[in-house]
Parts: structure tokens; sequence; C-alpha cells
């Protein structure tokens, strides 16, 4: 387990902004010193102002996009090219302006995809998928992704992992089916915290007002059950990156000595 550390920025525009060229940076170190990349996509408003300006920063063509595998930490359970999925939504802010190799965007099934409604055999087989690239040098039945992203939700919701419902206690599955979920659609797939905390380096991203009593609990020792922020953390890294607005109710014990 990686202790968080935290970044905290002037405003969400210039978050999103920096957030990028973090990314575009460990993509390229990565790619550089293992040959390809893997990265984890979080939808939402954080994960997509991310997405988008990273499509507008020149520096974005120094990734090789061809060689950078795509996977997302969770979906909403909805059809194919609906606009409420995360994959659509990161295609309009991204990867339709960029090269990326098709076969390396590894959406998760659709709600009218091989499984049909049924999501929890989807999460099976999107489970399977990332054990079929995991290779004898990972840690289990997911690749160790270089980074995976998360937005964190105002009730300190991660992926599709919510307060108290069963998918946060999963232990043994990477991915699980998610009924009943309080924010809509309620049928998602996520990732599990087994499947978060095999990424190299955990990003947590939270920019707005609304996200300020989430930050300041599930980084003030609240327990993951209660707060599944809490327990997303990275082997090597975790890193909140937040905006002054999402900062401003964190114990001073807490907040960076550079930031203002
Ligand atoms: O529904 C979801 O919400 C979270 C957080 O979204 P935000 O708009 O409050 O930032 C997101 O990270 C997750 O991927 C998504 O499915």
């Amino acid at each position: 387990m990686s202790t968080p550390q935290l970044v905290v920025h002037r405003d969400k525009e210039l978050m999103a902004q920096a957030a990028a060229a973090r990314l575009i940076t460990k993509v390229v170190d990565a790619q550089a010193a293992r040959g390809s990349a893997s990265v984890v996509l979080t939808g939402g408003r954080n994960g997509n102002g991310l997405l988008a300006a990273l499509a507008s920063s020149p520096a974005r063509d120094a990734i090789d996009w061809s060689r950078l595998d795509l996977w997302w930490g969770d979906e909403r359970f909805l059809p194919e090219g609906d606009p409420e999925r995360n994959v659509t939504q990161a295609r309009a802010a991204l990867l339709d302006a960029v090269p990326v190799d098709p076969k390396r965007v590894h959406a998760m099934p659709a709600s009218d995809g091989p499984y049909g409604t049924d999501v929890d055999a989807a999460a099976a087989a999107y489970a399977e998928e990332l054990a079929a690239a995991s290779g004898p040098e990972d840690h289990g039945d997911v690749p160790t992704f270089d980074v995976l992203m998360l937005g964190v939700g105002p009730d300190t919701h991660v992926a599709s992992l919510f307060p108290e419902l069963p998918a946060v206690r999963e232990t043994e599955r990477t991915v699980v089916g998610v009924h009943g979920a309080p924010k809509p659609p309620p049928v998602r797939v996520s990732m599990t915290l087994p499947a978060i905390r095999a990424a190299r380096e955990v990003w947590l991203l939270a920019a707005g007002e609304d996200k300020a009593q989430a930050a300041a609990i599930a980084l003030s020792g609240a327990g993951e059950v209660q707060a599944p922020a809490a327990g997303a953390y990275g082997r090597g890294r975790t890193l909140w990156l937040l905006d002054s607005a999402a900062a401003s109710r964190l114990p001073r014990a807490l907040y960076p000595p550079a930031s203002p």
C-alpha cells in the first residue's frame, strides 16, 4: 500500500491540464522502458475533463498511440453508443482524435452486446480479458497497469464501487456486476479494489466544491466499505489530484506544503 500524496491545483481547468501533462509523461516513459503502456480510464466529469485537455495538448503526439492499451475501471451497463456510457464519452473527448489501435481499446461490454442484459456474465468476460492480458510478471489476474485513474464521486465512490454495496467488499473477483447503484444507471460493471490495487500508480481526481467532503472523509482514515475512495491505492504510488475547491475541507495536516 502506498501512502496518498496530494497535489492541489488552482481550479479544475488547470488540474485537468496538469494531469494530462502528467499522463503524457508517464505514458512516454512507460513506452520507453517497457515498449508499451497501459492506462485505465475513468468516466465522470473529471476523467473526461482530463481526456479533453489531453486532446488539446500539442504534446499528445509524443505518445505512440499504437503501443497503448486502454482499459476502463467501470462502465454504465447501457447499449453500445449510449451517450451515458463512459467509453462513448471517452471517444468523444479524445479517442476519436488520436490513432489508437482498436484492438488495444478494451471497452467493457454493452447491454446489447454478446452477454445481453446479463451484467454478471459481462463482468466475468471482462475479468477474463484482463486475465488473458496479464503475464507471469504481473501479480495475479490483472496486468500491472501503469496508471489507473479514478474520479471520486461526492459520496466517495470510485469506479462503480459505492459505499456499503457488495462490490466494494469483493476480495476475489477482479470485475463484478453492480446492481442497485445509487447514481444512475443502477446497473454497472466495475473493477474491484483488488484489481485497482494491481496498478503501479493510482490517480484519484477530484475537482469542485461537491467533492470536498468526499476527499476529506476518504483521506481522514475512513474505512473502504464506507468510503471506497479510501481503499484505492497503487503498488508504487497513490496520487490525489485536486483543485482548491475539492481540497477546501481537508484537515490542515494533510494539505501539501506547496499548495495555496
Ligand atoms: O458514474 C461515475 O461517476 C464517477 C465520478 O463522476 P463525477 O462526474 O462525479 O466526477 C466516475 O469516476 C465513474 O467512472 C462513473 O461511472
